[in-house]
């Protein structure tokens, strides 16, 4: 097995739009630009704030974008996740390839059954980053576990349908996600459609939760970010405890 683990815990996945709308939804851009230095400042607040509060992982998630500009996001968001938390690229190995030229801690990438295959990711990105890969049905198992020594963990989802994506695989439900866990020989992170009040019956299942509009759209993801953190602790074995740059076990 690949020796990158990745933490477990909560697991923030951005969507700098849905920061905008939630957060600036009556501002007005004078340019492209503009608009998107505001989603890129917006992000960086909130995983500064729910980094604060102990989420362990960060996944940079910002869908068709231009390049440009998910690499400044990259940048500004390493500077308040540097030493604390894992910081991941979504799809975009060739962002994740500049900004970690540039300086910027970054612990991997994430990537889907139609981005990159994973062996040609690892031979891009070398033998020292994560490699997380998204599988919903048991064919997608079959090749994760062949691909153990080239992945790092899988995200298993969706657990009910979201609006946040909406091509996204059928709802796997609480036992679907348990029972794929099961099967897989690398880290399981679960997703889509999850919600603070999940967190106690997922965490037992899994190696970490993965949210994005729980909060992102949250009016307050502090506190938000903490119940969760207190949850997925609770859940688990006494004695453990998972949050950033704090792990127990
Ligand atoms: C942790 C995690 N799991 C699954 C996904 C979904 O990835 P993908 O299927 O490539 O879809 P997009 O996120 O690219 O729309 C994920 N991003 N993170
Ligand atoms: C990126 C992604 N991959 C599968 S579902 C999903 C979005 C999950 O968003 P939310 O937590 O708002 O349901
Ligand atoms: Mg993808």
């Amino acid at each position: 097995m690949q020796q990158n683990s990745p933490r477990p815990g909560i697991y923030l996945v951005t969507d700098p739009p849905l920061s905008l709308a939630t957060h600036a939804p009556e501002r007005h851009f004078r340019s492209e630009a503009e608009r998107h230095s505001a989603a890129i400042d917006l992000t960086t607040q909130l995983v500064e704030t729910v980094v604060a509060a102990g989420v362990s992982t960060v996944q940079l998630r910002w869908k068709n974008v231009e390049a440009r500009y998910f690499y400044d996001l990259s940048l500004a968001v390493s500077d308040v996740t540097a030493g604390t938390a894992d910081l991941i690229i979504n799809d975009r190995v060739d962002v994740y390839l500049a900004a970690r030229e540039a300086g910027a801690q970054l612990a991997g990438v994430h990537i889907g059954q139609t981005d990159l295959h994973p062996s040609s990711v690892r031979k891009l990105i070398g033998q020292d980053a994560q490699i997380g890969w998204s599988v919903s049905q048991p064919a997608e198992i079959v090749e994760a576990n062949r691909l153990a020594d080239v992945i790092d963990s899988a995200g298993v989802g969706v657990l009910r349908a979201t609006a946040t994506k909406t091509d996204a695989p059928p709802p796997l439900g609480f036992d679907g996600i348990a029972r794929l866990a099961d099967e897989l020989k690398v880290p399981t992170t679960a997703i889509g459609g999850i919600k603070t009040a999940d967190i106690a019956h997922l965490a037992p299942s899994v190696h970490n939760i993965a949210v994005v509009s729980a909060l992102v759209a949250s009016p307050a993801p502090g506190q938000e970010a903490r119940e969760m953190v207190r949850l997925f602790n609770h859940a688990r074995q006494p004695g453990e405890t998972f949050t950033a740059n704090a792990q127990g076990a």
